[in-house]
């Protein structure tokens, strides 16, 4: 763990989110009382902000019904924002939990290429380390030599075995090779990289279900977990980068990846309120442990631009 806190780097991963939605609302709030047109711009303000349209609307509820004892001001507004978004965020925060029995607890992890999933397994892979768990990972995306290679080297960064099969071979195949050598070894978890071919919808569907059906063939539990890894650079089309793959993969969580890079972190709230998925951890930075189960408090605050 570096020698910033996690906190710390939540705060300055989402910085550019913080600063887009303070700029958004600055000089709405004029008057003692809000008004109706103020309560509007608010929630315009908050939709600027990628919160999406469902979570402004109740944000703007909350605003509404609020007493503001002590007056009502930016900051009164800001705290009542933060605490309405942490509502929203409370219930989807779910850290990914090993269950699993009998072992593997096999974690499918899809998303679009460039969506970070590499990094976020070789970074699941390292917070499962650190809790004991012993750890494989499948190269299941046959495709790119490339994803082959990069997954390769993060395996031997971090000591940990990976199941390969060779470039454009069967993705199942490797899949299945992946589940016997975890079993056989007696491995916690088993981390599998998919590809990411959204523009082909068909094929991608047809490669996950036959995942899915030789997985099931192992192990009737298995995949326990379909994480779609989404780059919050990405703005409202991670949002359907979620429709799509839930209904070809049935998603059972997100991790949200690149909140650091971008203004647009915002989305994860939208992705809350409209979807209700887990949000198992979200990514904060390039570095092995920029990857962290999220805090709703901390993360809605930060947004707000309360902390
Ligand atoms: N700033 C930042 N960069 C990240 C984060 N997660 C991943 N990246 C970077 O995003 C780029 C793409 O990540 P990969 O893990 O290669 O993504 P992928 O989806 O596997 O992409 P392909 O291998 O191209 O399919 C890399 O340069 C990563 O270092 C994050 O949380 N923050």
């Amino acid at each position: 763990m570096s020698a910033e806190s996690w906190s710390d780097r939540v705060f300055g991963g989402l910085r550019k989110t913080s600063e887009r939605l303070s700029e958004n609302l600055a000089g709405i709030v004029t008057k003692a009382k809000l008004d109706d047109a103020q309560l509007d711009d608010i929630e315009d303000a908050l939709i600027l902000s990628d919160l999406g349209p469902r979570a402004a609307a109740r944000i703007r509820e909350r605003l509404a019904g609020e007493r503001f004892e002590r007056g009502v001001d930016e900051a009164a507004v800001k705290e009542a924002v933060a605490e309405e978004i942490a509502a929203i965020l409370r219930p989807v925060a779910k850290p990914l939990e090993v269950v699993a029995f009998p072992r593997p607890q096999v974690v499918l992890v899809i998303g679009v290429n460039g969506s970070g999933k590499t990094t976020t397994i070789a970074k699941l892979a390292h917070l499962f380390q650190e809790q004991d768990y012993s750890v494989m990972l499948v190269a299941g995306d046959t495709f790119r030599a490339a994803a082959i290679g990069q997954l390769g080297v993060w395996a031997d960064r971090l000591g940990v075995p990976i199941i390969k099969g060779p470039e454009g071979g069967d993705p199942a195949s490797v899949v299945f090779d992946g589940v016997k050598a975890a079993t056989d070894k007696g491995s916690d978890v088993l981390i599998v990289d998919t590809a990411g071919r959204l523009q082909n919808k068909r094929e991608l569907m047809d490669e996950l279900a036959k995942i899915r059906r030789v997985l099931g063939r192992l192990n009737v539990e298995a995949p326990h977990d379909v994480v779609l890894v989404l780059d919050a650079t990405n703005g409202q089309n991670a949002l359907q980068q979620i429709e799509i793959f839930k209904e070809v993969a049935g998603v059972t969580g997100l991790i949200m990846t690149k909140l650091d890079g971008t203004a647009r972190g915002g989305v994860l709230v939208a992705a809350a309120e409209q979807y209700g998925l887990p949000i198992h951890a979200i990514g904060v930075g390039e570095k092995i442990d920029d990857l962290r189960p999220f805090d709703p408090d901390l993360v809605a605050r930060v947004i707000a631009g309360v902390a």
